[in-house]
């Protein structure tokens, strides 16, 4: 398989994979980008160097074509498209929702199709894509996503029935760890600290946390549990998070996010 790979629908997670598919050592000349605005063509191409085209040219230039459009705009991009796919493209998905049997029946009959969930993490190489075959999708295509993917982080193989749980876990993740961040922060207000110290307090008991839940080999339960003195803060700081229902919450919240995923597979959200 040649190596020629078209972005289409270049917004924040196209261009996180675009950026580092480069800084991995893609070649800018192996690399097609599409946009819909014509100032968000040539920001593309002056930042990174990349040929930027329709979506048709895209298609018929490319071997693998990357579709990195919301979900609720997939359906517009694939009329557009399907014309122009010769059936050895390989089509690969990054939309939320949307399941590989929506690209086959609107593409040539056995279209290659590969799904994958990636996450914002990637613009620090520290992403986290989540990769399903379709119908006509072999080993191959699926290593040929892994080595676009595994650009910017590490990649996951699912069965596609697991893609909805996986969107709530890992591309919606950060966004829990965002919102974490501050209000822990506010936290650190309520308790006199100054915003820029209590953020990078918090930013920092992060990082260090996310390194040792990583690298340390320990149960989450287990590093939790060498924090928490007896008689000390911690376990009054956990009885406040019991009595206010977080894990609860934390639970239905991702129950609700990969509801919202399986309701996104019509492509019209
Ligand atoms: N933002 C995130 O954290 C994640 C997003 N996703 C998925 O990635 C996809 C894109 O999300 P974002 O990057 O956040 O959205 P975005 O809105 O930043 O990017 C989508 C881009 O597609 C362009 N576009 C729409 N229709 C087009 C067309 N017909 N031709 C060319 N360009 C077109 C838009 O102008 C926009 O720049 C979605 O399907 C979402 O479910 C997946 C994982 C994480
Ligand atoms: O919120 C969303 O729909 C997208 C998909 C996963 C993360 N962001």
């Amino acid at each position: 398989m040649t190596q020629k790979v078209a972005v289409l629908g270049t917004g924040k997670i196209g261009e996180a994979l675009l950026s580092g598919m480069i800084r991995g050592g893609w070649s800018p000349s192996d690399l097609l980008v599409t946009a819909r605005r014509p100032e968000r063509a040539a920001q593309l191409r002056e930042k990174y160097g990349v040929e930027t085209v329709s979506n048709a040219e895209a298609a018929k230039a490319a071997d693998t074509l990357i579709l990195t459009v919301k979900p609720q705009d997939m359906g517009t991009l694939l009329d557009e498209l399907a014309p122009h796919v010769p059936a050895d493209r390989l089509v690969i998905s990054g939309a939320a929702g949307i399941p590989t049997s929506y690209f086959e029946e609107r593409l040539a009959a056995d279209t290659a199709v590969v799904r994958v969930m990636p996450n914002t993490p990637a613009l620090v190489d520290e992403g986290m894509s989540v990769i399903s075959a379709g119908t006509h999708a072999t080993d191959e295509h699926l290593a040929h996503a892994e080595e676009i993917f595994g650009r910017v982080g590490k990649t996951l193989r699912v069965p596609e029935s697991q893609q909805d749980a996986c969107t709530a876990l890992s591309g919606s993740g950060p966004a829990y760890f965002y919102f974490l961040v501050e209000a822990m922060t506010d936290a650190g207000i309520l308790l006199g600290l100054p915003r820029d110290k209590a953020h990078d307090l918090i930013v920092q008991a992060a990082i260090g946390a996310a390194v040792m839940l990583r690298d340390s080999g320990e149960h989450p339960v287990k590093l939790r549990e060498n924090v928490t003195s007896p008689a000390g803060t911690t376990i009054n700081a956990i009885r406040e998070l019991e009595n206010h229902g977080v894990r609860a919450a934390l639970i239905a919240a991702l129950e609700a996010a990969r509801d919202r995923s399986r309701e996104l597979a019509s492509g019209n959200g």
